[in-house]
């Protein structure tokens, strides 16, 4: 890829020596204009959109096209050639010479005449502006030839004086070859860099915006620059240098009202709507001089709640009645009573075994509900801690409590009969204060039988059940199976690459015959390992046969029965192992839970079910 230079001649003679020279240049394409100061001003505007990445010019014109230019401005040198060339060619002559110019020249020129003994007036200027000045007072003593740049040359003769201009040579011309391609390398890297840091503020889900001290923008992000056009405010480029007054006018009121009440301070815990969404504000001073003054940091609350808050919190893309598989007389009651109740804003409670499948039905419930846009937090109820459910709840001195930031979801209290007693009341007090959160709580201990232990909260049972319904055991719907069976089929043939079509009669019954006490989280697993033994193109009954052999072994499902239903033939180690399966099954097979509950360590707990992993796979 070649250089792209964009050459201003400040004298023909300039052009075509640049036109000659860069032939030769095989990293350079380089277009050159002739032009003075003024028409060389609309040239550099246009030289960046154009997609120039240099600019080159000369002396007084290469210092003001650098005060307009975003772009790298490299001089084309005054050499000591050059000064030897026109002092060469003057000094014979009769008449009074001086010589302006800027410092660099008049070094140059005070070197190269003293070598030559050739004494000649210096004049020198540090700006364009006093060029006319120095003109005057070298015309007031007499001068007669001014040398100088294009500038001072062409002010003289408009004076009606003799200026010699000094020109640059092949040596100057190679000279700003070379400092082309060094400034391109240079400048290359620079963008790269900015590049790579503007793409990590691209991708990030917050509007960044910095600020001027007039609140004018200085930057903006890519998720800020589809903010404010989707609001209406134009396009990034067309705002960038105004003022966010007419931009985002809610935005500009909370930051001149903090800074007219001094109070700075209170920035962290601000919320805006903007374009109909609730925004998180945070600002933050810019301390160097020339830079920022404010960088703002706009996070949706949608995104906040998903990112800044513990996993609780499940985005969008939730179960809906569509995606629950059978077609059973017992769960189209339970969808059409479930979908009756998704209308409907009052608490619910669903209770029903261990894996019948609550949690869809509470997912699919708030899909189908008006607030399905809102959120929805699973609460795990017996592992989330107090510290988590304040910090859900309250927040903490720099965020806000969730019901704080105007969330009207619903927060789904799975498990709820395993809260502890302080948790019950923390989250009654919690359904009290914030009746526009829907509460949808699961158990698998009965209602009844709830009401009927002294130590949990009756007034919380109450708050939640003001709507109940049952999801059914598997075994009372057992023709689901066939269906699900087909499902699964399907998604382990996309996942593995197998070409299962299905199981054999025989394998069919075994399903049929099984109790599945571990409802439709048992059956899946089982499903699953069934398809993992197939090596053919059926699912036969003895891979059916081995797997449920194992479950009928070592499962037991009612928690509640545990001492009358685990299975206390055999030894000691049979029945531990008996138990630790029973609870690692309760705990959805979590290993670090059962460990926790029944207080054995990892190495412990793998050293006693070793022999029963062993026999599974
Ligand atoms: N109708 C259904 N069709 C297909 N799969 C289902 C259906 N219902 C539940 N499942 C599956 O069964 C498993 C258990 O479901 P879920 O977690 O909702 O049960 P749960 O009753 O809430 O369990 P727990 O009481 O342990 O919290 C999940 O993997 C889910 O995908």
């Amino acid at each position: 890829m070649k250089i792209k230079v964009l050459a201003i001649a400040p004298y023909v003679g300039l052009r075509d020596l640049l036109l000659e020279m860069v032939q030769e240049e095989t990293m350079i394409r380089m277009d050159v204009e002739v032009a003075d100061l003024e028409e060389a001003l609309p040239l550099i505007q246009q030289a960046e959109e154009k997609g120039y990445d240099i600019i080159i010019s000369r002396g007084g014109t290469a210092n003001l096209i650098r005060k307009h230019s975003s772009l790298p401005v490299v001089d084309i040198p005054v050499s000591g050639y050059d000064i030897l060339r026109v002092l060469t060619l003057i000094r014979r002559t009769n008449s009074k010479v001086a010589i302006i110019g800027f410092p660099n020249i008049c070094k140059a020129v005070a070197e190269v005449s003293s070598l030559l003994d050739f004494e000649i007036p210096i004049i020198q200027i540090s700006d364009q502006t006093e060029v006319r000045g120095a003109l005057r007072q070298a015309f007031g003593d007499k001068v007669q030839i001014v040398l100088g740049d294009a500038v001072t040359v062409r002010a003289a003769q408009e004076m009606g004086y003799h200026g010699i201009l000094i020109t640059s040579g092949k040596e100057s011309v190679g000279d700003m070859f070379r400092e082309v391609r060094r400034v391109y390398d240079v400048y290359r890297q620079g963008r790269e860099q900015t590049m790579f840091y503007r793409d990590i503020l691209d991708q990030d889900t917050r509007a960044i915006i910095a600020l001027d001290d007039r609140h004018r923008i200085l930057f903006m992000n890519q998720t800020a620059g589809e903010l404010l056009a989707s609001s209406g405010s134009g396009d990034a480029d067309a705002l960038s240098g105004s003022s966010i007054q007419y931009s985002l006018p809610a935005l500009y009121k909370l930051i001149s009202g903090a800074e007219e009440a001094d109070s700075t301070a209170k920035w962290s815990k601000q919320f805006l709507y903007l374009n109909e969404q609730q925004y998180k504000v945070s600002v933050s001073e810019g301390r160097k001089e020339g830079s920022f003054r404010y960088l703002v940091s706009l996070d949706s609350i949608e995104n906040w709640r998903n990112e800044r808050r513990f996993a609780a919190y499940i985005p969008p893309r939730l179960t809906t009645f569509n995606q629950m598989v059978g077609s059973s007389v017992m769960l189209n009651r339970t969808i059409a009573k479930a979908q009756k109740y998704a209308l409907s804003d009052r608490n619910l409670w669903i209770s029903g075994e261990r894996g019948t499948g609550k949690s869809l039905f509470a997912q699919a419930i708030h899909s189908a509900s008006r607030r399905h846009a809102q959120g929805f937090y699973m609460i795990p109820c017996e592992g989330m801690t107090g510290q988590e459910t304040d910090l859900l709840l309250k927040g903490t001195a720099e965020e806000l409590g969730l019901p704080e930031t105007g969330f009207g979801g619903t927060i789904y209290l799975n498990n709820v009969d395993r809260l502890d007693r302080e948790a019950q009341d923390q989250w009654l007090q919690a359904i009290r204060r914030y009746p526009q959160i829907r509460f949808i709580a699961s158990s698998s201990t009965s209602l009844t039988r709830l009401k009927g232990k002294a130590d949990y909260n009756h007034e919380l049972i109450a708050a939640l059940g003001e709507l109940q319904m049952a999801v059914p055991p598997l075994k009372e719907r057992m023709e689901d199976i066939d269906e699900i069976i087909r499902v699964m089929i399907a998604n382990y043939n996309f996942q593995s690459g197998k070409q299962i079509v299905g199981f054999r009669e025989a394998a069919l019954d075994e399903l049929l015959q099984y109790d599945w006490p571990g409802n439709l989280r048992e059956l899946e697993r089982a499903i699953h390992e069934m398809l993992v033994l197939t090596q053919g193109n059926h699912v036969e009954k003895k891979d059916a046969v081995t797997v449920i052999e194992q479950y009928k072994e070592s499962l037991i499902a009612d928690a509640d029965t545990v001492s009358t239903t685990i299975d206390l033939r055999g030894t000691l180690e049979e029945i531990e192992r008996r138990i630790i399966t029973y609870v690692l099954q309760e705990e959805g097979m979590n290993q670090s839970k059962t460990c926790k509950r029944l207080g054995m360590n990892r190495t412990t707990f793998w050293r006693k079910m070793n022999k029963t992993f062993n026999n599974e796979t």
